[in-house]
């Protein structure tokens, strides 16, 4: 099992609008997602989150304007090797611009159009209570396909 990070950018809590990028390469390709990666070996988690967030998208932000609020687990039966965790953070402040990359595209939704049918099919099950400010904790299982969620536990934690 390998982990992961997961950062969505937003103009507050609950958020009005969301920066997504559109994944143009690897795992998840055409799907809409926060930005974020594999942690590397001796990575701090908060480290990964910053480098992946400017690689992806640009934008430069501090460890102290990263906020933790989710954990989950992706379990993959089929797949085992795609096993992975991901540690999900909240970006409200940031400094530079938004640029397309070579591995995504960013955009900005408002929070009542995210385009879920994008998206990978677990995150209508928490991202709703992330952009509403909670935090969360859980795991996803995958159907035989390695899209369609087979069982998905979500619960809401007051901190991290
Ligand atoms: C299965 N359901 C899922 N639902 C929501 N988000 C998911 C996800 N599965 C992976 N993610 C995220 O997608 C990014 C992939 O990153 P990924 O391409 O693996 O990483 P990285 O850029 O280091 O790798 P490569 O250079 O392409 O190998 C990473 O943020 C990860 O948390």
């Amino acid at each position: 099992m390998y982990s992961t990070t997961l950062c969505f950018v937003v103009d507050g809590l609950p958020a009005r609008n969301v920066l997504l990028g559109m994944k143009k390469n690897g795992f998840g390709k055409g799907k809409y997602n926060g930005f974020g990666g594999k942690i590397e070996q001796n990575e701090g988690i908060k480290a990964a989150v910053l480098r992946e967030l400017e690689e992806e998208c640009g934008l430069i932000a501090a460890e102290q304007d990263l906020e933790k609020v989710g954990e989950l687990d992706f379990i993959f039966p089929e797949q085992p090797a795609w096993d992975h965790d991901v540690h999900i953070y909240i970006v409200k402040r940031w400094q530079g611009g938004i640029r397309e990359t070579e591995e995504m595209k960013p955009e900005w939704f408002p929070v009542a159009a995210v385009p879920y049918a994008t998206m990978w099919q677990d995150d209508i099950h928490w991202l709703p209570q992330v952009l509403q400010g909670e935090k969360i904790k859980g795991e996803v299982q995958f159907a035989a396909d390695n899209e369609s969620v087979r069982a998905v536990t979500i619960t809401a934690v007051s901190s991290f």
